[in-house]
C-alpha cells in the first residue's frame, strides 16, 4: 500500500509524492493553469504528477506538443475516464468521450459538416447575426456581456437547428445556459469527491451524495434541451419543410453516419455546448483587452479606418488587407486562451520520450497557457501587443526555434484538435472586424467620484472554459455615420434572420416586431 503514491523512477520528474495520495493533495482544484506553469519552471517543460496510483504528465513546450500530441497522435487521442460526466451523458459528450466507436462517429459528423467549405454556406446568418452585435452595442452598450453570449449561442443554433436566438432571453437560450451552468458545477475540478481515483466513493447512497442530485438534474436538464431541437428539427424534415440547417443533414444521413436518436441528440447538443460559450469567451477577452490597452484600440482603429472607410461596413474580403486586425486576434488567443489547458487527452499505450516512460492510462495535460506565457519565447508576455506578430509569424522572440510552432494552438492538439476552427475563425474575424470598426471601448467612470473603473486583467471564471467575469467598460460608436449604417445594415439583415426564425415564442416575435417597425 505504501508505494501507492510513489513516483515511479522511470517518469517525469515532479513535486514530491504522498503515500497513498501522490501528488492529489497538491493538485491545484481551481485556476489550474497557474500552478502548473509554476511547476513548468521548476520540474521544465514534461513534468509527472501523481493522482494516487494514476499519472498525470504536463507538457509545456512547443516540441513535447509536436511529439506527443502530433506525431504520435493516434496513442494520445483518449481521454481520461469522467465518471460524472459519463453519469450525466452516457458518454456521449463527444469532447470528454472516450476513444472508440461512438467517439469515431461523432467526430467524422462533425467533420463533414465542419468543412471550410460546409461553414462558407452559413456565412450568410453568421455576418447577419454579426451585425445585430454591433445593433444591439449601439443601442445597451451596458449589457455587451449578454450581447455577445446571445451571438454565439444565436449563430450555433442556426447553423444546427435552424433556429435563431434573437434575445438572450429567447427560451432555447435559456435553457442552453442554465444546462450549461449544470454542467460546469457537475464537472467542476474538485468540488465533487473523487469517483474516478477511488472507485468505492460512486457507492455512497445517494442521500449523502448530493454530486449525484446534481448529475440527474443536469442530464435532465440537456436531454430536454437536446432531444427537444432534435424533434422539432425531425418534424420539418418529415413535413419537407426544410430549412437547410446542419442537424437535417445528420437526421437525413444518420445510416451513413451510424447514427441512431439517442447519438444524434448528443451529437447536436455537445456543439451547442462546444460552440456557444468558447466563441463569447474569446470576444469578451478581446474587449476586456482592447479596453485595458488604449494604444491596441488606436492602431487597430486606424487600420481599419485606412482600409474600410467609414462607409460601409467590414467584409471578409478585407481581411487579407488588415494585418494588424489579424495580429490582434492571434495575441488575443495568446494572452487569454480560451481553454488555457485545452481538453486532457490520454495515452491509449505506453510512451517512451526523452528517456522516460509514459505508462499507459496516463492523462496528459498541455499546458496552453504556459507556452503562450513563456518569457523565453515572448518578449513581456503579460503585455497585449499584437505588434509581437507583426515581425514573425508566431509572434515569438528573434531567434527562436519555432519549427514546432503552428498558428492554432489555441485549438488544442492532435487528433482531438477542435473541429469547429473554420466556423469559430470566421466569428472571431466578424466581430473583431466589426467591433474595431464601429465602436472605441475606454474605461467607465464611477458616478461617484468621476474617477476611471479599471478592469482585472485576471478577473476569470474557473473551469476548463475560462471567460472574463462580467466586467465594466464604456462602449460607444465612432461616429453617427456608424451608427447609421449599423442601423440599416440591421434593416437589410431581416430576410436573412427570416429564415431562421420559423417557430419564435410570443415573446421573441414581439421584440422582432418592435426593433423592425
Ligand atoms: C474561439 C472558439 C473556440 C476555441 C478557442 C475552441 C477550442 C477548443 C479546444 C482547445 C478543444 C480541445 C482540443 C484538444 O483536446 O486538444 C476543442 C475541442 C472541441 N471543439 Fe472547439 N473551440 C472553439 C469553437 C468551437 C466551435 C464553434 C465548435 C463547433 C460548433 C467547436 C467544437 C468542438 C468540439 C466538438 C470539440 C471536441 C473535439 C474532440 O474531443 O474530438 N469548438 N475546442
Amino acid at each position: 500500500l505504501y508505494i501507492i503514491g510513489r513516483r515511479e523512477p522511470s517518469l517525469p520528474p515532479g513535486p514530491p509524492t504522498i503515500p497513498l495520495l501522490g501528488n492529489l493533495n497538491i493538485f491545484p482544484t481551481e485556476y489550474a493553469h497557474y500552478k502548473f506553469t509554476d511547476w513548468a519552471k521548476e520540474y521544465g517543460d514534461i513534468y509527472s504528477l501523481k493522482i494516487g496510483p494514476g499519472t498525470v504528465v504536463v507538457i509545456t513546450s512547443m516540441e513535447a506538443v509536436r511529439e506527443l500530441m502530433e506525431k504520435r497522435s493516434g496513442n494520445t487521442v483518449d481521454r481520461p475516464p469522467n465518471y460524472i460526466a459519463d453519469n450525466i451523458t452516457g458518454g456521449l459528450n463527444m469532447v470528454l468521450a472516450r476513444y472508440g466507436s461512438k467517439w469515431r462517429i461523432l467526430r467524422k459528423t462533425a467533420h463533414a459538416i465542419l468543412t471550410p467549405n460546409a461553414v462558407t454556406a452559413h456565412l450568410p446568418i453568421q455576418i447577419a447575426e454579426s451585425t445585430q452585435v454591433m445593433y444591439d452595442l449601439l443601442k445597451t452598450p451596458e449589457l455587451f456581456y449578454t450581447h455577445i453570449r446571445r451571438y454565439s449561442n444565436s449563430v450555433v443554433m442556426s447553423l444546427l437547428y435552424g433556429k435563431r436566438s434573437p434575445r438572450y432571453e429567447t427560451r432555447e437560450a435559456t435553457l442552453f445556459f442554465e444546462s450549461q451552468h449544470l454542467w460546469e458545477l457537475a464537472l467542476e475540478p474538485g468540488a465533487h469527491p473523487p469517483v474516478d481515483v477511488f472507485p468505492f466513493l460512486r457507492y455512497v447512497p445517494r442521500r449523502w451524495a448530493p454530486w449525484k442530485v446534481l448529475c440527474d438534474k443536469t442530464r435532465e436538464a440537456q436531454r430536454k434541451l437536446y432531444f427537444g431541437l432534435l424533434d422539432e428539427c425531425l418534424k420539418r424534415v418529415q413535413r419537407g419543410k426544410e430549412n437547410g440547417c446542419y442537424m437535417e443533414e445528420v437526421i437525413k444521413r444518420q445510416d451513413e453516419f451510424g447514427l441512431d436518436r439517442e447519438l444524434s441528440g448528443y451529437f447536436g447538443g455537445v456543439m451547442i455546448e462546444a460552440g456557444s460559450d468558447t466563441t463569447s469567451s474569446f470576444l469578451q477577452s478581446l474587449i476586456l483587452l482592447l479596453t485595458a490597452f488604449p494604444n491596441v484600440q488606436r492602431k487597430a482603429h486606424k487600420e481599419i479606418d485606412q482600409v474600410v472607410g467609414d462607409q460601409r461596413v467590414p467584409n471578409l474580403d478585407d481581411v487579407p488587407h488588415l494585418p494588424y486586425i489579424q495580429a490582434v486576434i492571434k495575441e488575443t488567443h495568446r494572452m487569454r486562451p480560451v481553454a488555457p489547458l485545452a481538453v486532457p487527452h490520454l495515452n491509449r499505450e505506453a510512451e517512451t520520450y526523452r528517456g522516460y516512460v509514459i505508462p499507459k492510462g496516463s492523462t496528459i495535460f498541455v499546458n496552453t497557457w504556459g507556452i503562450f506565457h513563456d518569457p523565453d519565447i515572448y518578449h513581456d508576455p503579460q503585455t497585449f501587443n499584437p505588434d509581437r506578430y507583426m515581425h514573425n509569424e508566431h509572434g515569438t522572440k528573434p531567434n527562436t526555434d519555432t519549427r514546432s510552432f503552428r498558428a492554432n494552438m489555441g485549438f488544442g492538439s492532435g487528433r482531438r484538435i477542435c473541429p469547429g476552427i473554420h466556423l469559430a475563425n470566421n466569428s472571431l474575424l466578424l466581430n473583431t472586424m466589426n467591433l474595431v470598426w464601429a465602436f472605441t471601448f475606454d474605461y467607465a467612470t464611477d458616478p461617484s467620484s468621476g474617477q476611471p473603473i479599471p478592469v482585472n486583467l485576471f478577473d476569470y471564471h474557473k473551469g476548463i472554459l475560462t471567460a472574463p467575469k462580467p466586467f465594466r467598460c464604456k462602449i460607444s460608436c465612432r461616429s453617427s455615420g456608424h451608427a447609421q449604417i449599423i442601423e440599416r445594415e440591421f434593416r437589410e439583415a431581416i430576410p436573412t434572420f427570416q429564415r431562421f426564425e420559423g417557430n419564435l415564442s410570443v415573446e421573441d416575435e414581439a421584440w422582432l416586431k418592435a426593433t423592425r417597425d
